[in-house]
Parts: structure tokens; C-alpha cells; sequence
């Protein structure tokens, strides 16, 4: 029996056993989409940490330095979460260190436990969908949400992997129903639904609703970073 289930934020994450499980993270604004972007884009790696301060103890290295916090780039830092900022012609051949509000948070809470991590975004959706269905272990899609409260445009997606893996599982719980009934109610237009979002109206200040648009593609990309010792790489076949 194989089970997918929708964790809705990290705080509910120690209610799961994830020992023999996928955890994919989630943090399409902007976490997760701008590291499988990355990646894809030829990023050796990308390491997260949790605190801002972390990443200064891999300065001198060569690496990018990549902070951000409430979605501003933290001041000293070479960038952010833009996916933007992780073009070819910016990230190809180099290892970033990044951390980040919510993203990276989430990810290191499910290192700690997890059989595997690795990244999900609509970007990549189904070369993602295409791997888990492969892998004979459960799945828990793990929202990194905001702020350890649940969020809508996680949850989305969330539900938009449920919606094309629920054939291959025998087991759904109810936040995977939950999540999937949201992305059926969204998935027509996934920005005009995501106007009620929280996210919205806090970037909204910030003027980045070029970066949302980008976030909300799908399958532009092919990589599906893992999570291997300390870095994000792209995973191999
Ligand atoms: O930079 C982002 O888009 C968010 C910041 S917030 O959710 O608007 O505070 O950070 P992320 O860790 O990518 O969710
Ligand atoms: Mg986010």
C-alpha cells in the first residue's frame, strides 16, 4: 500500500513518519521554484541553510551568498528567491548558499527525518510526478506555507501532484482530498485565483508580481533537485 499525504505546514510535520518516506518540499513563492529553476539552469548546487547567519560560514568559498527574508533580499547578501536571480548566464557552474523566509526552513525540519528530499514547483510538475510514480515509497508533500501558517499557493500545488498521482496510491488522506478539491476550484487560472492569497498582497508592496507569474508556469523545467549531504543537486536517473 503506497500513501501521499498533504502536510499543510512544517509545524504539523512531527505528526508524520517520514522515516521511509519522499518528502517533497513545496515553497512555490518563491523557495522551491527558484532552486528547481536553478538547477535546471545548471547550478552545481545550492545549499540551504536556516538562518541568515549560516550562510557566512561558507563565505570565501567562491560560492553566491542568496538570503532573503519577508521577501526583501537581505542587505550584504549577492541575492534572493527571484527566480530571476537564478538565470543560466547567473548560476550556471556556481554553488549559492541560500536561506530563506519560509523554503529553507521547511527543508532542513524534513532532512532531519526523511528517507529522501526533494524539490517540488509547478515548474517542474511533471517530470516530478513522473519520478514518484516511479519510486516504490510513500509521499508527503510537505507546504512550507508562511510563517508556519498554511498557505494557499503551497497547498495548490500540492494538490495539482495529488490530482496526477492519486491513480498510483492506494492511500490518500484528507488533507491530500482537501488539496486537490482547492486545485480543481484554481487550476482554470491559477493567478486570478491566487489574488485572495496573503502572499499577493504582501509582494504586491514589493512589486514582484513579474516573479509570481514566472513561479506559476508549469513544466518549464526538467530537474528534480535532491537533497545529498548538505547540497541540493540535480537528481540523476
Ligand atoms: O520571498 C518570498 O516570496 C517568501 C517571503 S514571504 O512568504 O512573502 O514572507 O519567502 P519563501 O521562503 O520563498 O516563501
Ligand atoms: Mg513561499
Amino acid at each position: 500500500m503506497r500513501s501521499i499525504d498533504v502536510c499543510l505546514t512544517p509545524a504539523l510535520l512531527n505528526l508524520y513518519d517520514i522515516e521511509d518516506s519522499i518528502v517533497v518540499v513545496i515553497d512555490i513563492l518563491r523557495a522551491t521554484s527558484s532552486i528547481v529553476y536553478g538547477i535546471d539552469n545548471g547550478a552545481t548546487a545550492i545549499i540551504p541553510v536556516a538562518q541568515v547567519e549560516d550562510c557566512l560560514s561558507y563565505a570565501g568559498n567562491g560560492y553566491l551568498l542568496a538570503a532573503e527574508r519577508n521577501g526583501e533580499v537581505v542587505e550584504g547578501y549577492d541575492f534572493g528567491n527571484s527566480p530571476f536571480s537564478y538565470t543560466t548566464e547567473k548560476v550556471g557552474g556556481k554553488t549559492i548558499v541560500l536561506t530563506t523566509t519560509n523554503g529553507t526552513k521547511a527543508l532542513q525540519m524534513a532532512r532531519e527525518r526523511a528517507h529522501q528530499v526533494v524539490m517540488g514547483s509547478f515548474l517542474n510538475l511533471g517530470a516530478l510526478c513522473d519520478w514518484l510514480r516511479a519510486q516504490d515509497k510513500n509521499v508527503l508533500l510537505l507546504c512550507a506555507g508562511w510563517k508556519d501558517k498554511f498557505n494557499l499557493e503551497d497547498t495548490l500545488f500540492a494538490g495539482a501532484v495529488v490530482a496526477e498521482l492519486r491513480k498510483d496510491f492506494t492511500h490518500i488522506d484528507d488533507s491530500s482530498v482537501a488539496a486537490e478539491d482547492l486545485y480543481e476550484c484554481a487550476k482554470g487560472d491559477l493567478r486570478k485565483y491566487l489574488h485572495k492569497s496573503s502572499h499577493s498582497h504582501r509582494l504586491a508592496q514589493l512589486n514582484i508580481e513579474e516573479d509570481v507569474k514566472f513561479c506559476l508556469q508549469l513544466n518549464i523545467c526538467q530537474a528534480i533537485p535532491v537533497l545529498v549531504g548538505d547540497a541540493l543537486v540535480a537528481l540523476k536517473d
